[in-house]
């Protein structure tokens, strides 16, 4: 059996061996005729040759030499060969070679079959031999207990047969030995058939490529004509080298399987030599050692295996944990990140925005209504924009305009457009009260969801270090001013985190150029000037501005303006918010003056417009408490004063108007004003921790060079315009009776008034080398946050105040007030011994005379408490340091009104 299906293998193999002389490889002998190589192959008549692959490569180097040869021949040709003629010839030759092909095809498939048999034998009688080793062993170890029986029935008589099966145990030692070598031999066999198995695999799978190729060729052919001969002739080539390769294969094959039954031959002559053989028990002892060892390795590689497998469940099992804690990580802090983003941009991402989008506008590279729509999503903080900004970030304008238009969708909003054009800004433009309201009260309604923009002068003396993003905008704003049209450059940037315009004008009188906010000779002029240009700016924005909230006299002028020159232009859905902020300053003028802005004088100067009520002036605050929609001031108290004497001659223009006037307190900006984060502390501290307190106040002494003898010596802070609406004569009165009474005393202020300064300039030379009392004369943001915070106590003896914030502010640093009961001092402080007043409301301490006496009286209650109630004054400060002083409820007020002034609007139009 074993040498029928060796010879049936070397059969298979013959047929292997070369393909017939019609086969593909046959192709490369045909004539080259001309031009090209490929071109010349179907041209050619010659009949096909025999090949071998030696002589397969021979005649692939005859065709390049018959090529070279042929050259005249192709001439020649040339002269009787048309297109067509040629064409139908390769066309038959390609046929031809097709079928050809297609023969060769059919021949390997059937080699193939007939491999997979012979295979399919080999492992059959493979598996013959291994039953027959078994069989061997088998008759081994029967051998080896007939051996122990003969050796314990004979006796030395029997030594010499002994001998000799001893001998021929020896020699079937080497022939186990030999069977062992054998065994491995198959098994290495084995293992070869099985590469031979996949070899013919991918046999398989290159004759199928090869008939794919082929029947590509064919259509290729077809379809393409003569022209794609070049491609065609590659495939040919390709398929020849397929061919080459697979008959190698083939051959190896055929030689691995002749290798095989050689190793057949000698399997069968060894199983004949055992048949004779006898087994002695040292054969038996190896037998049973070579199983041992092998059990043994078996074991070794069981538990190796089952170790690795566990270890690789394990690996696997952590790998997935891992996969899982990390997606939920990548998507906790994506979801976080989003949500940082959506809810935590800072205002001053959406002031920039805000600010871009009307700089396009202004500039005209977008439309009004799109940048109406965009101002209004940017105000909503809209998801969309930011994503549209992050997203074309570092691009050119163009880009990110075209995806901030993307996102123009038509959308309303609930909140209020609100401009506020004002002289101050706090921190950026600073003189006094007034800016803090104009941050202040800008940052909370904007918190509460209002647009609120500020127009400022661009002056040369601003801390232009407090503004983020200033940058000019590439368009210049014509306005009107004494017959002419002036050019302004408009300046963005934000402040605090509220959009800023600042507005410079490019006029001769270099308004905004004078190294000081006011008191210039021309101040009517100048800010006459401003006020119009502000209205210019909205006017040319197109902006849909609900409220224009202007502050104080200097920006008086808009009223007038929007009513009388930009309603008839149609600028008019806003309403006119008016706040007078202190009484004393009223912008009066030559009635003439008022025409260089635009207003007409002969229209205005009236008693019931502006037309001041004691002397024949105008009067700005008069003329916008007249025009304006709302009129407000900056405590009850206060306009309860204004109604009377403190209305200094506009209380019968204000009881006319009464409807529209409102006093509301100021409150205080909580983030700048807090002594927990305040920055300028050397410790911040609270109400429930009041070491830091001490710790600033020790500070300052140092820093001023006064007494540190006694830590509990009280300190006395005043932080003030010296101006005779401050009480001067108490501020300097205070100064000596703090000494008198043991105190220390710190006073920051400056004079616009030359014989106030001077005066103070005297004390502080006077105290110059006091150890208890500091007089600062300058105007210094930074020393004042230390003073509110190192100070005991602290006095406002105003004669009158509209509101007054440094009262409020010394309280939130746990400093107690020493006030005169006015103005808005008399809606924030209220006396700890008054029991007319709430327990829970008494805050400090207050005097109700503008006299020494009165002021005495309060101050000297003060220095008892803290001296002799310790802990009464300690729950004194804390109580004052919660008071909630914020914008808030202001803030509510003020829009409330707005939204009423709004609605009046609505239903009017
Ligand atoms: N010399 C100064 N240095 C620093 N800040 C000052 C100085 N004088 C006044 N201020 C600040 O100006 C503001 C004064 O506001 P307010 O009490 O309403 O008075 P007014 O507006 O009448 O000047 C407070 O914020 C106060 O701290």
């Amino acid at each position: 059996m074993a040498c029928s299906a060796a010879a049936g293998a070397k059969g298979t193999a013959l047929l292997f061996r070369r393909p017939a002389p019609s086969s593909i490889a046959g192709r490369h002998r045909l004539p080259v005729s001309r031009r090209t190589r490929h071109r010349n192959l179907w041209t050619g008549v010659q009949p096909p040759q025999k090949s071998t692959p030696s002589a397969n490569h021979r005649n692939r180097a005859s065709i390049q030499r018959d090529r070279a040869a042929a050259s005249s021949d192709e001439e020649q040709q040339q002269k009787y060969e048309d297109e067509n003629g040629l064409l139908n010839i390769q066309l038959e030759d390609l046929v031809g070679m097709i079928q050809n092909t297609e023969k060769n095809i059919l021949l390997l498939n059937q080699a193939r079959l007939k491999a997979v048999e012979r295979a399919d034998r080999i492992l059959k009688e493979k598996d013959a031999l291994q039953q027959k080793i078994d069989i061997l062993e088998m008759k081994l170890s029967e051998t080896g207990i007939q051996s122990e029986v003969s050796t314990e029935g004979k006796t030395d008589a029997e030594g010499l047969e002994f001998d000799v099966i001893k001998e021929e145990n020896m020699l079937l030692k080497d022939d186990i030995k030999f069977l062992k070598a054998t065994l491995i031999e198959i098994t290495e066999t084995e293992e070869r058939l099985f590469k031979l198995e996949k070899e013919r695999a991918l046999l398989d799978a290159s004759l199928r490529e090869l008939e794919c190729t082929f029947i590509a060729a064919q259509s290729d052919m077809l379809n393409l004509g003569p022209l794609q001969h070049d491609a065609w002739w590659e495939k040919v080539e390709n398929l020849e080298e397929l061919l080459d390769s697979t008959a190698n294969k083939v051959e190896h094959a055929a030689l691995m399987l002749e290798g095989y039954h050689d190793f057949q031959d000698k399997v069968e002559k060894l199983e004949a030599s055992l048949g004779a053989a006898k087994v002695s028990e040292l054969c038996l002892h190896l037998v049973g050692l070579l199983q041992q060892r092998v059990k043994s390795v078996e074991e070794r590689f069981e538990a190796c295996n089952h170790e690795m497998h566990s270890q690789i469940e394990l690996y696997e099992h952590s790998i997935v944990e891992f996969h899982d804690t990390l997606s939920k990580l990548i998507k906790e802090s994506e979801k976080k990140s989003m949500e940082h983003y959506a809810e935590g941009m800072p205002s001053e991402f959406w002031s920039r925005i805000s600010l871009m989008i009307d700089g396009w506008s202004l500039e005209k590279k977008i439309s009004i209504n799109d940048a109406n729509t965009l101002r209004e999503m940017a105000w909503k903080r809209d998801n969309r924009l930011r994503e549209a900004y992050l997203s074309s970030r570092g691009m050119e304008d163009r880009e990110l305009i075209d995806s901030f238009l993307k996102m123009a969708l038509p959308g309303t909003s609930s909140g209020l457009h609100i401009v506020h054009i004002a002289a101050e800004m706090a921190p950026v433009a600073k003189v006094g009260g007034l800016a803090d309201v104009i941050s202040g009260l800008g940052k909370a309604l904007q918190k509460k969801g209002h647009l609120v923009e500020i127009i400022l002068p661009k002056y040369d003396c601003m801390q232009h270090n407090q503004i983020n993003n200033l940058k000019v905008l590439d368009v210049v704003v014509q306005s009107y001013f004494e017959g002419n049209m002036f050019a302004n450059k408009i300046w963005t940037g934000t402040v605090e985190g509220l959009p800023v315009y600042f507005i410079e004008p490019q006029h001769p009188g270099k308004f905004f150029w004078r190294a000081q906010y006011y008191g210039e000779h021309d101040d009517f002029k100048r800010f006459s000037y401003f006020s119009r240009v502000a209205l210019e700016l909205l006017y040319q924005s197109r902006k849909k501005v609900d409220i224009i909230h202007c502050h104080d006299w200097q920006t008086a002028f808009v009223a007038p303006l929007y009513w009388d020159v930009y309603a008839n232009l149609g600028f008019n859905s806003a309403r006119i918010c008016f706040t007078c902020h202190n009484f004393e300053y009223q912008g009066t003028a030559p009635a003439q003056d008022l025409a260089y802005c635009g207003l007409d004088v002969e229209h205005l100067d009236k008693p019931d417009r502006m037309r001041d009520n004691s002397h024949g002036r105008i009067n700005v605050v008069k003329g916008a408490i007249v025009y304006s929609n709302i009129v407000t001031t900056v405590s009850p108290t206060y306009a309860q004063e204004v109604r009377s004497e403190g209305g200094r001659g506009l209380q019968d223009t204000l009881k006319v108007h009464s409807r529209k006037f409102v006093g509301i307190l100021n409150g205080i900006d909580t983030d700048t004003w807090n002594p927990s984060t305040d920055r300028f502390l050397k410790v911040q501290y609270s109400a429930n921790d009041l070491y830091g307190k001490s710790a600033n106040k020790a500070a300052l002494r140092k820093q001023l060079k006064l007494s540190s003898t006694h830590a509990s010596q009280p300190l006395v802070g005043c932080i003030t315009r010296l101006v005779p609406q401050k009480g001067v004569h108490l501020i300097r009165h205070a100064i000596y009776k703090t000494a008198e009474l043991g105190g220390q005393f710190v006073l920051l202020g400056s004079s616009p008034v030359p014989h106030i300064q001077r005066e103070f300039e005297g004390i502080a030379d006077q105290f110059q080398n006091n150890n208890n009392i500091k007089l600062l004369l300058k105007y210094d943001d930074a020393l004042s946050h230390m003073i509110f915070a190192a100070s005991d106590m602290f006095i406002v003896p105003s004669i009158f105040e509209p509101c007054g914030l440094t009262q409020m502010i010394a309280m939130r640093y746990g400093s107690v007030p020493v006030v005169r009961k006015t103005g808005g001092l008399n809606d924030s402080v209220f006396d700890l011994d008054d029991e007319t007043i709430p327990v829970e409301l008494r805050n400090g301490f207050t005097f109700l005379k503008a006299d020494e006496k009165g002021f005495d009286s309060a101050l000297e209650r003060a220095f008892n408490y803290y001296h002799r109630k310790p802990e009464v004054w300690k729950q004194l400060v804390q109580k004052d340091m919660k008071i909630d002083f914020s914008w808030d409820t202001s803030a509510s007020q003020y829009e409330d009104i707005y939204q009423r002034a709004v609605v009046r609007a609505r239903a009017g139009a």
